[in-house]
């Protein structure tokens, strides 16, 4: 019958709304019977010529009133059915969003944002239809059998029980469809996700696959990936009516033959006319819930994918709630020992890393493109959790600080920090809400901001989504001043200064440098030039910590880092040359 007990716990408020969903509908039947039963016993009056004022009156009111009832009833199941659905979105969704916050900065690494995405929307969707729909109409498609049995066997006890004897072969007939629908369902939705991610994929991408003339070459493939998604959507809707006839044939090859028996019980003389139309006129009534039911069972189908999924989320274990540390206000010193990372289960990302950050220091880890520097600041952050060895801040073990402990003292800028649409201020308000106007103006003024911004509309100056209409040095600049807003002791810049302009990095370096006499800093970057002047650098390869000490120690060493800083250094006045000579032309 396809019930997920789990579900039925969790949403136990709805179970009110389903039953009083069956109770309408119940009433609404046996509304339908009196009406019937009126017109027929009218009926039977008017063929047997006994006219009698007072007994057609009481039957056309009788009439009148069970049209009134199923009336208020079928609006009061379709309010339950919306109460129903809507506590389902709200139940589930919240449980979701609680999840979720409660998986922290580090659930990405147990599910994927694109999957959560699609299971609070489209999943969610498709539950609110089982429980507004499907449900209610299971229990009502067995109640309305068993009524109308009852109520016929005192007409004609033959008639009602091949009537009832015949809706079974519905559900038996959903039983026989439902292992081959199972299959073709399951490839329907990989086929559908999967041209879904490819469109938007490609849309994202639009002006690079233009600006190389690969976009004739992704319409073809993406022409071919639709040809094949709309054959299986065929498939699933063939299937769809396929099993529709069937049901159709039974419900109303079983009426047909009800109606049969009680116009021969008639003819025999085992019913008066009377009975003979109530059976006639309620004999599809048998089949019709039965029947409604098989139309929702494939929406009941993708519910219940859908929710094994959101079980799937839902019961992901919670890092174990330890005891509380607070970040050391004081004297606080990051230190590492023997981090072994992966991010896979088996490539190892980073092995046996120790390190030190002290209070008030500017460290800086270095080294070339994959060696395993972004990975550290994620970890710092509490994105990722390390495998194997210590992390501590201060006494305090890093898995007992409370994640919004953790936001507080540590700022992260990345080198694609994230502006939302909105004014300037607004953005600015993220790093402190309780910034003022004049602090507000004070960091633009420090980012070198405030010109540009005035000529515009100051604190109010509106940007579109992730700031695009804002150059990349001035959104990487505007992010900065977000960030020392936000006044946290410790700053990591994760190449923050890459990718934009000469003037905009010079400006941010500038701030950096200037934060690391009052802050704790540390800087990631590939460009040794940086972070000359950091107190210590670590300079990672492979995945593990090559050399550490400050520039001039580990020029000494003349191993990888004075390997680095030489071809930086050549590649450097190269530049500088042909900027020269380019001057010296013009
Ligand atoms: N989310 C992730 N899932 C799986 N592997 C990842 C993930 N992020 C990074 N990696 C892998 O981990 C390794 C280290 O990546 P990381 O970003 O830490 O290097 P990096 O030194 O910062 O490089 P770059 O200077 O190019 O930014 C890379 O080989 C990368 O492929």
């Amino acid at each position: 019958m396809m019930m997920d007990k789990r579900l039925i716990h969790m949403l136990k408020a709805d179970k009110k709304y389903i039953a009083g969903n069956i109770l309408l509908q119940w009433i609404s039947l046996l509304a339908n019977i009196t009406f019937i039963f009126s017109v027929a016993a009218f009926l039977q009056m008017l063929y047997e010529g006994e006219f009698r004022t007072e007994v057609w009156l009481r039957l056309i009111i009788t009439a009148v009133e069970a049209v009134a009832v199923r009336f208020f009833c079928a609006r009061g199941s379709a309010k339950m059915s919306y109460l129903s659905s809507k506590n389902v979105r709200k139940t589930l969704r919240q449980n979701i969003y609680r999840k979720l916050l409660k998986l922290g900065m580090s659930y990405q690494e147990k599910v994927s944002s694109a999957e959560t995405v699609q299971m609070a929307v489209e999943g969610v969707d498709q539950l609110e239809t089982y429980f507004g729909a499907y449900l209610p109409q299971f229990f009502y498609s067995l109640l309305a059998p068993v009524t109308l049995f009852v109520t016929l066997a005192f007409v004609n006890v033959r008639s009602a029980v091949i009537l009832l004897i015949c809706v079974p072969l519905i559900p038996a007939a959903i039983a026989g469809v439902q292992t081959f629908a199972k299959k073709l369902l399951s490839k329907y939705w990989g086929q559908y996700t999967s041209l879904g991610d490819h469109f938007l994929e490609n849309l994202q991408g639009l002006t690079t696959l233009k600006i190389y003339q690969a976009d004739e070459a992704r319409n073809q493939e993406m022409n071919q990936e639709a040809e094949k998604f709309r054959k299986i959507t065929m498939k699933v809707l063939t299937m769809q009516l396929n099993s529709i006839t069937i049901m159709d044939l039974v419900a109303y090859g079983g009426a047909a033959l009800g109606i049969l028996i009680s116009v021969r019980q008639f003819q025999a003389g085992n019913v008066n006319l009377a009975g003979a139309l109530a059976i006639i006129l309620l004999a599809a009534e048998f089949f019709i819930p039965m029947r409604q039911l098989g139309s929702f069972f494939h929406i009941a189908m993708n519910g219940m994918a859908a929710s094994d999924r959101i079980f799937k989320l839902l019961e992901i274990k919670e890092a174990e709630q330890k005891e509380v540390c607070d970040f050391p206000k004081k004297g606080c010193c990051i230190s590492a020992r023997h981090l072994y990372f992966t991010y896979d289960g088996e490539r190892e990302i980073l092995k046996d890393i120790s390190f030190d950050i002290p209070e008030g220091s500017f460290t800086a880890v270095v080294g070339e493109s994959g060696s395993g520097k972004s990975t550290i600041a994620s970890i710092l952050m509490g994105r990722n959790h390390v495998q194997q060895g210590t992390l501590k801040a201060g006494d305090c073990n890093y898995d007992r600080i409370r994640e919004e402990e953790l936001m507080k003292q540590i700022t992260y800028v990345g080198h694609n920090s994230y502006l939302f649409r909105g004014t300037v201020r607004e953005n600015l308000l993220m790093g402190n809400h309780q910034a003022s106007q004049e602090e507000m103006w004070e960091v633009l003024d420090r980012m070198r901001l405030s010109g540009f911004l005035r000529a515009e509309q100051g604190l109010d100056t509106m940007l579109t989504e992730n700031g695009s209409n804002f150059s990349g040095g001035q959104r990487q600049r505007l992010a900065l001043a977000r960030a020392l807003l936000h006044n946290s002791p410790v700053y990591i810049f994760d190449e923050a200064s890459s990718n934009i302009d000469a003037e905009s990095e010079d400006d941010i370096l500038q701030q950096i440098y200037s934060l690391a006499r009052t802050k704790t800093v540390l800087m990631i970057t590939h460009r040794l030039s940086n972070v000359k002047n950091a107190d210590w650098i670590y300079v990672m390869q492979k995945g593990k910590i090559a050399e550490q000490g400050c520039h001039e120690q580990l020029l000494g060493q003349n191993g990888v880092y004075a390997d680095l800083w030489e071809t930086q250094q050549d590649l450097e006045n190269y530049g500088r040359s042909v900027q020269q000579w380019k001057k010296e032309v013009v």
